[in-house]
């Protein structure tokens, strides 16, 4: 069938459910080594061991509960052992709050020029230095618990979009062969192993890929493959093939999706976990995101808007600080301007995760994401 048509087809079904109040929303409790911390929540990205701009203790005034690192990063710069010489990532950045490390897979097919995937693992070129390297699931493995995150990833391979059937079957059925590798490799007890459900864009891909490995029996599955440029629509086709078969008892974690409009429908589909450099990069070009949608802060149109990003927002840029002193900052390159839409961006999103839990609790999820949709402007 052409795209076109099947895409009419998804937002039929899509827009059925909807109809239906179909919500498998949830909220839940976390349990890991460094606290029990509630979903649905929204972990900020600190790729190289820092969420850029913020300090820890500010994250944690913010209320962040897990942040995410990258393998990838880590294991090219400044090493996986060298951190675990310096008492593992917790210590070397200073947060005694959840981690989360992603597997590396991703990164090497989005950084890495040049690579070569085979059975046994991928070869790439190091985008820092230009070097040879080659990961696989025994070394992601290792590498990850060298680093000692709470919550680590299978070595996956993340499907490009679009991709042809055959290939989506064949690497989808690989990432599950590399899912048992990464598994028997894993011998860290108290540190939680993800698989990642892959399967392309496709329905019964995503439901064999599922399935496979539920069967494996994993403590928590992530949902990759997906936030790639596909529609909208596509992706909460695949959450509604792919979510109702993993155990209702076990987290779900959506990789890399953070826009709250597509939180709030993951959320409904029953998604627990997000993560997303959206908030922290954006924030570095100037924009703030707000429950209207974004705010251009560096426009000349706020030079001199003495009220707050969001007036009603608690977050220590908003609370004291006006449009026109940040966009000042933001035009004479001050880094603490930077700093300000970080934190005002990071706190948006945790605030909002915690708007949709305390809705879920008192039974009145649907009508909230009915209300935040309808003011959100994409
Ligand atoms: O299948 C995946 N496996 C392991 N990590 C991921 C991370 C992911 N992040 C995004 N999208 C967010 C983006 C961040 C930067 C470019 S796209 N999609 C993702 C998919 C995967
Ligand atoms: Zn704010």
């Amino acid at each position: 069938t052409c795209a076109f048509a099947g895409q009419k087809k998804v937002l039929a079904a899509y827009e059925e459910a909807v109809k239906c109040g179909y919500s498998g929303a949830r909220a839940g409790r976390l349990h890991t080594p460094h606290g029990v911390f509630d979903t649905p929540m929204f972990m900020p990205v600190g790729t190289q061991a820092t969420v850029k701009a913020v300090s820890p203790r500010e994250l944690k005034e913010m209320g962040a509960q897990i942040i995410l690192s990258n393998t990838y990063h880590l294991y090219l710069r400044p090493g996986t052992e060298l951190v675990a010489e310096a008492g593992g990532l917790h210590r070397f950045m200073d947060w005694d709050g959840g981690i989360l490390t992603d597997s590396g897979g991703f990164q090497v097919f989005s950084l890495g020029p040049l690579r070569k995937i085979t059975e046994e693992g991928a070869a790439f070129r190091s985008h820092i230095d230009g070097s040879t390297q080659f990961l696989s699931p025994e070394i992601a493995i290792k590498a990850q618990m060298n680093l000692g995150a709470d919550i680590i990833m299978a070595f996956d391979e993340c499907i490009p979009y679009p991709a042809e059937y055959q290939y989506a079957k064949l690497s989808t059925e690989r990432t599950t062969r590399w899912a048992e590798r990464s598994q028997k490799a894993h011998t860290r007890s108290g540190q939680a192993l993800f698989a990642i459900v892959q399967g392309g864009m496709y329905q019964d891909l995503r439901r064999v890929s599922a399935n496979d490995l539920v069967s494996l029996d994993f403590p928590g599955y992530g949902i990759g493959g997906l936030s790639v440029g596909e529609p909208k629509p596509v992706m909460y086709e695949m959450l509604e093939q792919t979510v109702p078969l993993l155990p209702e008892n076990k987290p779900r974690y959506l990789m890399g999706v953070g826009t709250p409009d597509c939180l709030v429908e993951a959320v409904r589909y029953g998604i627990d976990m997000f993560d997303c450099v959206f908030p922290t990069r954006v924030a570095r070009n100037g924009t703030a995101m707000t429950k209207s949608g974004r705010l251009v802060v560096k426009n000349a149109a706020y030079a001199k808007d003495f009220l707050p990003i969001d007036e009603n927002c608690g977050c220590y840029a908003c609370q004291n600080f006006s449009r026109a002193y940040i966009r000042h900052l933001l035009k004479a390159d001050e880094i603490f301007g930077l700093r300000l839409t970080t934190i005002h961006n990071l706190y948006f999103l945790l605030d909002f995760t915690k708007k949709m839990r305390q809705a879920i609790l008192e039974d009145r999820f649907l009508s909230f994401r009915e209300e935040f949709l309808a003011q959100y402007c994409k």
